[in-house]
Order: C-alpha cells, then structure tokens, then sequence
C-alpha cells in the first residue's frame, strides 16, 4: 500500500517548532502563498480559453511591457497577503515601489514583509511553456508598528527567513526552504491539495546541463564565453547538454533535479545581467544553498550582496556546486 503522501498544511503545522521564530506567522504566510498559487494555477492552467493571455498595454517599472498574466498575478498575490493581514510589507517585481501594509497601526504586530515575482518567465506565458511565482520573505528591521521603510527591504539576501517558488508546469509544484532544507509539493488538481512529493531536495553536486541564453554569447565576459566553451568541449563527461526554457524557476526547478548550472550574466547590452536580486536572485540563491547548491555573481556569493536599489539587476550564475565553482575559477582567470 503507498505510504500517504503528507500535505502541505500538515507538513507547515509539523515543521513549525523547527523554524527559530516559530510563532505561528510565518506558517499562515506559507498558507496564503499557497492560497494565491492555486488562484493563479487555474488562471493559467487555462491560459489561452479566457482572455489571459497577451500584453497588458503598460510597462513596468522594469522597462517590461507587463503580460496579462504578470497583472493578474500580482493583484492575486498583493490581494491574498493583505487580505488576511500578514504581512506588514510588499514589494513586487511589478509595482513601482514597495506598500505598506496597515503599518501605521501600532496594534499591527506583524513582523513579515514578501518580495515577490509574481510572474516568472513572462515571455513564455503565450506559448504554452512552463513559467513560475517566485518569494522571499524577511523579518522587517524597523519596530513593529511603525510604517515599514525601504530599510526593510533593503536587507542583505542572508537574512531571509524563507524562500520559494511556485512551477506551473506539467504538474504545479511549490518549492521552499525556511532555513532547514528544501522540500518540493505538488498540487493534487482533483483535490486542490498540494501533496510532499520531493522531501529534502538536493542539488548533486556535479552536472551535465548548461542553461544560457547563447543569442548572448557575443556581448558576454570573455569568462563565460570560456566557460560555454569548457561545457562543449570533448572531454570526460562533457560536453554538457545545452538546455534553456527562458523561465528561470523552470530552468532552476530542473537543474536541482538533474544537476546543472544556470547562467545570467553581464553583458554589454545588460552591464548588471538582466536579473533582479531581491525578487529573483536571493530567493533562488537561498533554494540553491539549502540544497547544496551554490550562487554567486561569478565573484561574491549572491546572498552576501548588500542591495542598494529595490529593482536592482546582478549577474547571477546558480545551480550545482562544482559547476558554479568552475564557472567562477573561468570567470576569476578570464
Ligand atoms: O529571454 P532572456 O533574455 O533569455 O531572459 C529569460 C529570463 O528572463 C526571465 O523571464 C525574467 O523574469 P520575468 O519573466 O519575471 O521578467 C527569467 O525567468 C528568464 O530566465
Ligand atoms: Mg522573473
Ligand atoms: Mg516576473
């Protein structure tokens, strides 16, 4: 007889005590993430019946014309942590500047802020390949009570408590870590649950997929170009696969299972990568690590950069240890 698969709520309630600031908050924050992700998954599991797909007529603040998608997204994700006042701040890929929650009310004792993609991989939306959601959440910095400032989400990728990301792909799966591992759940569609179907996910440590967008490859570092030339070159057990969706949760998602490595990095059309740090590459870097895993800029550990800007950009380089490694060693050598 199979063993019961354990579901995401009951898997929350059993692992709270182990998260350092177990008080119940943070367990309900994962709820209404969870929550938003199956409101989005309907909306785009049928993405191409209902008026869903296409541009949204505006830009964000990114320089992106914003994707139908990206709108509904963030409006589900912003509404479904407001509404059940959890969170005491928001930013979002998609919004301009950070909101604060009902922080003014001193009686709001909320102490969690979310960053948030509510959309990943947007160029994919209308063509039917897997794209993503992805989080991070923080203790604020400032006293509880008073509004939350730009400090507090200015804070070093280090010091997040949690991170995750939501994979509409051929399955919907949500992926976090609070700090003790990565464990991957998969939504039961008949059910509407999401069920413990990858407990402890772990990067191994050595791979042989490489995930870059090559149109690029005449405007990168000469460090990259070398390194994409290390992956195709005949030699033990290169050369490596070549495999790049263009949404990077996907890409990730895979290269966790599989053991690969993901490359973002500078360029001369994009000096600072394309990447966001705070929405996009300190969550992934949190996953990474936790599951032995590495992150970097090619240089410093992505989770040590101090952010200075709430929409930043950095090279990011991720995915299996000894990959990252030797991608750095080329780009340290260029
Ligand atoms: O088309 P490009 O330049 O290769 O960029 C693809 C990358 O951009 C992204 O789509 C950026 O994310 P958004 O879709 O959230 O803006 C990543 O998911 C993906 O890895
Ligand atoms: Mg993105
Ligand atoms: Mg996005």
């Amino acid at each position: 007889m199979s063993h019961k698969k354990q579901t995401l709520g009951e898997f929350i309630i059993e692992n709270q005590s182990s998260f350092k600031y177990s008080s119940g908050e943070l367990s309900s924050l994962i709820n209404s993430i969870r929550l938003a992700a199956k409101v989005v998954n309907h909306e785009v599991n049928k993405a191409g019946l209902v008026d869903i797909i296409g541009a949204a007529g505006d830009m964000n603040v990114q320089g992106e014309d914003q994707q139908k998608l990206d709108v509904y997204a963030n409006e589900k994700f912003i509404q479904t942590l407001t509404n059940r006042n959890i969170v005491c701040g928001i930013a979002s890929e998609e919004e301009d500047d950070f909101i604060s929650i009902n922080s003014q009310d001193e009686n709001h004792q909320n102490k969690y802020i979310v960053l948030i993609d509510p959309l990943d991989g947007s160029s994919n939306i209308d063509v039917n390949v897997s794209v993503g959601t992805i989080f991070s959440i923080y203790r604020r910095v400032t006293p509880v009570g008073t509004p939350v400032t730009l400090e507090d989400f200015l804070q070093k990728g280090s010091e997040q408590v949690a991170a995750g990301y939501v994979v509409y792909g051929t399955s919907t799966m949500l992926v976090y870590t609070t700090g003790d591992g990565v464990n991957g759940f998969t939504l039961n569609p008949a059910i509407g649950s999401f069920y413990l179907s990858h407990p402890d996910m772990q990067f191994p440590e050595n791979g042989t997929i490489y995930s870059v967008n090559e149109g690029n490859y005449i405007h990168f570092p000469q460090g990259i170009k070398n390194y994409i030339k290390y992956c195709q070159e005949e030699e033990n057990d290169r050369p490596y696969t070549s495999r790049y969706i263009g949404s990077l949760v996907s890409d990730f998602h895979r290269n966790m299972i599989k053991g690969g490595v993901y490359l973002y990095p500078q360029s001369s059309k994009n000096p600072n990568g394309k990447l966001r740090l705070l929405y996009e590459c300190n969550p992934m870097a949190f996953l990474a690590e936790q599951a032995n895993g590495k992150a970097s800029d090619g240089f410093v550990r992505t989770m040590d950069v101090e952010p200075t800007e709430l929409h930043q950009r950095v090279p990011f380089i991720c995915g299996s240890k000894n990959m990252v490694k030797k991608a750095e060693e080329f780009m340290r050598n260029a």
